[in-house]
């Protein structure tokens, strides 16, 4: 039988502040917390195969491992296998997938990237496979792909709801509670810059004692005051305070967070990479300030708040149902 090819694609999203919320159901399981959803994420390409076969994975051109062995790209896989189950169940043979994820932004640095990966290949290959579930659980596929994995905990509940997303209760579809914050078309209109300065290890963070306790503690004030006062100015000022309090930030990561006074933005640590994320104020030469002081430590990337929602890219079943 054959099986077209599909895209589709999900936005990333950076995580202001958290809490983490354990659960032995990895569907219960999650964050509660506040994030910026971005005009940026994954777009993934996925060509299905009948018949046992080796799955492959590139992430912009590079190809990532295709077992469990290292925690890179486990939510895809993931995800992966759970849609071969439903494959399995509707045509009785085992199917393996090409898939293709390009992205603007860098993996690893907080950008929501490996839940991006996980939504948008869920979506792709449902599609491809003609599997006519509802959206939502292939969102819940994702959710659970990221936290077996230990890659994320609250990105792919974030990266559903959009814009300003707010976690109330932490869970993908099924269990959670989020939704998105109204902003003005000005505050819509923000850059957002990003400095990046390496990779840091979610699943390290995550499992962690000692960080689970200095994260927990914070992020429970700061979704506490952030509620009383939801909106951007608030969510950057806790995010400010939330990563003074968990103290993961490098030198030269503190160093430009400092340097942004509030004359010309806030800014805070993307959750959980080693990336600043500024937004300027208002004030005229506030763009340049933040883009060139960042640019003398590393790597920028402009972005602004997303709202766009994850979805299939071409869609030829008018009957399917995503
Ligand atoms: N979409 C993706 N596809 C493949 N590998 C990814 C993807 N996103 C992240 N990774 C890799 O998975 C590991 C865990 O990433 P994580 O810290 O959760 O990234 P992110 O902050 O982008 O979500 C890192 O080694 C990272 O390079
Ligand atoms: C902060 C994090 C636990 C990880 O985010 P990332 O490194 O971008 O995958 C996120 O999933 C969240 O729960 O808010």
């Amino acid at each position: 039988m054959e099986f077209e090819t599909r895209s589709a694609y999900s936005p990333g999203h950076i995580t202001g502040f958290f809490q983490i919320c354990n659960h032995a159901d990895p569907h219960q399981k999650g964050s509660v917390g506040a994030g910026l959803v971005l005009n940026n994420g994954v777009s993934s390409v996925v060509q299905t195969f009948q018949g046992e076969g080796k799955t492959v994975i590139t992430f912009n051109g590079i190809q990532k491992a295709a077992d469990f062995s290292d925690e890179s790209a486990n939510s895809v896989l993931t995800v992966i296998s759970e849609i071969s189950k439903l494959a399995e169940e509707k045509y009785g043979s085992a199917f393996h997938f090409n898939i293709d994820e390009q992205s603007n932004l860098p993996a690893g640095s907080g950008f929501g990237l490996s839940a991006a990966g996980a939504i948008s290949t869920a979506f792709a290959a449902g599609s491809s496979l003609r599997i006519a579930v509802p959206k939502s659980e292939f969102i819940e596929m994702a959710h659970y792909a990221e936290v077996v994995s230990g890659s994320g905990l609250g990105d792919v509940a974030g990266e559903t709801a959009g814009g300003l997303a707010v976690r109330e209760n932490p869970g993908g579809p099924k269990f959670g509670k989020y939704y998105s914050v109204p902003l003005s078309n000005s505050e819509l209109q923000k850059k957002i810059y990003c400095l990046v300065l390496g990779e840091l290890s979610t699943k390290s963070v995550i499992s962690d004692d000692d960080c689970i306790q200095r994260i927990n503690k914070a992020g429970a004030a700061a979704l506490q005051s952030f509620l009383k006062k939801p909106g951007l100015e608030s969510f950057m000022d806790e995010s400010f305070k939330f990563t003074k309090d968990i103290g993961l930030l490098g030198k030269t990561a503190e160093k430009v967070i400092d340097s942004i006074d509030s004359a010309d933005g806030k800014a805070a640590q993307a959750m959980l990479g080693n990336t600043v994320f500024a937004i300027p104020s208002n004030r005229e030469g506030a763009d340049e300030y933040i883009r060139d002081l960042m640019k003398k430590h590393g790597d920028v990337y402009e972005c602004k708040i997303g709202t766009e929602k994850p979805h299939v890219i071409c869609r030829h079943f008018k009957s399917f149902q995503l």
